[in-house]
C-alpha cells in the first residue's frame, strides 16, 4: 500500500511517499522559505538528494510542484499518481469537533474549511492540499490526521481560559493545543532510546520551527502545552507574537485605527522575530548567523525567542512537579547547537541539566546531548510529523476496508 503524506507548515510543505507493508520511504522531501526569498525544494529519492531553487511564492505553487516532481521524467518514483493508494494530510485545526483522525467526506471538509479563521496561517494551506489531491486522486481515500488530537487529554486545569465559563459553553474558547502529531511522536522516541517506560516519565518537549509550542507530556499523554485556541499564543515565533497582554490588541485597534482582526493579523504574520528585526527575517537560520556576527538586533531577537522557550520549560517543570526529560524537535531544535546550547547553559542549570558541548554540536540526527550524570535526560530527536500520519492513514483505510 502506497501512502502520500502532505504536511503543510506555515512556511513549509514536507511531503513523504511511503509503501506502508515495510514503512519504505520511496521519496521524500521540503519545500521551504515559501513566501521569502531563497524558497527551495529539496527532494529525496533512494540515496540521492536533489536542491532546486525556485520561486514558490505560495503553498498551492508549492505543492503542484510536488506532485509533478514524483512522476517527472528527472526525479520520478512513481510512473503515474494512479500508484497512490491513500493519502494522509496534516490539518491543523479540530477544534472539539474531531478528537481523532478521519477519513474526509464532504461534511467534514467543510467542517475544516469553516475552521480556518482559527487557524488562518495553516487550514487555508491544509484545504487547499486536500482539495488539489482530491481533484487529482478522486477515487483514493483522503485521510486528515489533527494537530489537535493528541492534546484532548489536557485537564480542564490546563485547557480553560479564566473569562466567563459561558464563553467556553458557546463558542468552544479554550486551548486546544498545536503540532500534537510531533509532540507525540518525539515524546514515544525519547522514551525508546532512553529505554524507559513512557507512563513513568515526566517529558518537556520542545518543538522549535518556524511554528513553535512545548508542551508538557505526562505519562505518555499531554497534559499541557504552550498554544491556545489558535497556533499564536505561547512562544515567540518566525512572525507570530506568542503571549501578549491581551489589551495591547484594542489599544493599537484604537491608536492605529484598525479593526482587532486586522491587529490580530499583525501578531500572525508581522511580529515574532520578524518583528523585534524590523522586518529583517522571519527564518531562525538568518536571525542566528547576524546575531553571531555581532548584529544587535538579531542578538536581540535571539535572547527574546530564548527566554520565552526557557520561561515556559520551568513552568512545565512547575505543572508536572518535576522533569526527567527535555526533547528538542523542529527546524530549529533539530538543526541549532546553538540555540540548544544556550537555553541549557543559559537557564536550566538549576534543575540539574548539563550538557555535552561535544555531542551537542551536530544538526538533524536522534541523539541523548546530556552528559550522564545530568538530572535530566536531554535529547534531539527529529520529528516525522509524515510517518504518524502515514500510520494513521493505513489504519483508518484498512479498519474500513
Ligand atoms: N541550521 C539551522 N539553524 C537555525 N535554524 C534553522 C536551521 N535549519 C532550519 N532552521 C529553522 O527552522 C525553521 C523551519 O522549521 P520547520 O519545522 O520546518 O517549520 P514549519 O513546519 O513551521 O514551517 C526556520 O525558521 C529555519 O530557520
Ligand atoms: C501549528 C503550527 O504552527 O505549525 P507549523 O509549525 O508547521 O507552522
Ligand atoms: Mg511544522
Amino acid at each position: 500500500m502506497k501512502v502520500l503524506v502532505i504536511n503543510s507548515g506555515s512556511s513549509s510543505i514536507k511531503y513523504q511517499l511511503l509503501e506502508m507493508n515495510t514503512e519504505k520511504v520511496l521519496a521524500k522531501g521540503l519545500v521551504e522559505r515559501i513566501g521569502i526569498e531563497g524558497s527551495r525544494i529539496i527532494h529525496r529519492k533512494n540515496e540521492e538528494k536533489y536542491v532546486i531553487e525556485k520561486v514558490i511564492k505560495n503553498h498551492e505553487e508549492g505543492l503542484k510542484e510536488v506532485l509533478d516532481l514524483l512522476t517527472s521524467e528527472d526525479y520520478k518514483v512513481i510512473s503515474s499518481l494512479n500508484e497512490i493508494d491513500a493519502v494522509g494530510h496534516r490539518v491543523v485545526h479540530g477544534g472539539e469537533r474531531f478528537s481523532s483522525s478521519v477519513i474526509i467526506d464532504k461534511e467534514s471538509l467543510d467542517a475544516i474549511e469553516m475552521m480556518s479563521f482559527l487557524a488562518p496561517l495553516h487550514n487555508p494551506a491544509n484545504v487547499m492540499g486536500i482539495k488539489a489531491a482530491i481533484e487529482l486522486l478522486p477515487n483514493v481515500p483522503q485521510i486528515a490526521v489533527f494537530d489537535t488530537s493528541f492534546h484532548q487529554t489536557m485537564p480542564k486545569t490546563s485547557f480553560l481560559y479564566a473569562i466567563p465559563y459561558e464563553y467556553y459553553e458557546k463558542y468552544k474558547i479554550r486551548r486546544y493545543g498545536f503540532h500534537g502529531t510531533s509532540h507525540k511522536y518525539v515524546s514515544r522516541r525519547a522514551a525508546e532510546i532512553l529505554g524507559k517506560d513512557i507512563k513513568t516519565l515526566k517529558i518537556i518537549t520542545s518543538h522549535i520551527g518556524n511554528g513553535a509550542s512545548i508542551a508538557a507530556v505526562k505519562n505518555g499523554e499531554s497534559f499541557d502545552t504552550s498554544m491556545g485556541f489558535t497556533p499564536l499564543e505561547g512562544l515567540v515565533m518566525g512572525t507570530r507574537s506568542g503571549d501578549i497582554d491581551p489589551a495591547i490588541v484594542s489599544f493599537l485597534a484604537q491608536e492605529e485605527g484598525l479593526t482587532a482582526k486586522e491587529v490580530v493579523e499583525i501578531l500572525n504574520n508581522k511580529s515574532g522575530v520578524y518583528g523585534i528585526t524590523k522586518g529583517f527575517s522571519s527564518d531562525m537560520r538568518d536571525i542566528e548567523d547576524k546575531a553571531l556576527e555581532g548584529d544587535k538586533v538579531c542578538r536581540l531577537a535571539l535572547d527574546i525567542y530564548e527566554y520565552r522557550i526557557a520561561k515556559y520549560i520551568g513552568a512545565y517543570a512547575a505543572a508536572m512537579n518535576g522533569v526527567d526529560v527535555i526533547v528538542f524537535t523542529a527546524g530549529v531544535g533539530e538543526n541549532s547547537p546553538v540555540t540548544r546550547e544556550e537555553i541549557c547553559e543559559k537557564y536550566l542549570t538549576y534543575l540539574g541539566v548539563k550538557i555535552d558541548k561535544e555531542k551537542n554540536n551536530f544538526k538533524g540526527l536522534e541523539r541523548i546531548i546530556s552528559t550522564p550524570d545530568s538530572k535530566v535526560a536531554v535529547l534531539v530527536v527529529p520529528t516525522n510529523e509524515e510517518l504518524m500520519i502515514a500510520r494513521e492513514t493505513k489504519e483508518l483505510v484498512s479498519t474500513k476496508n
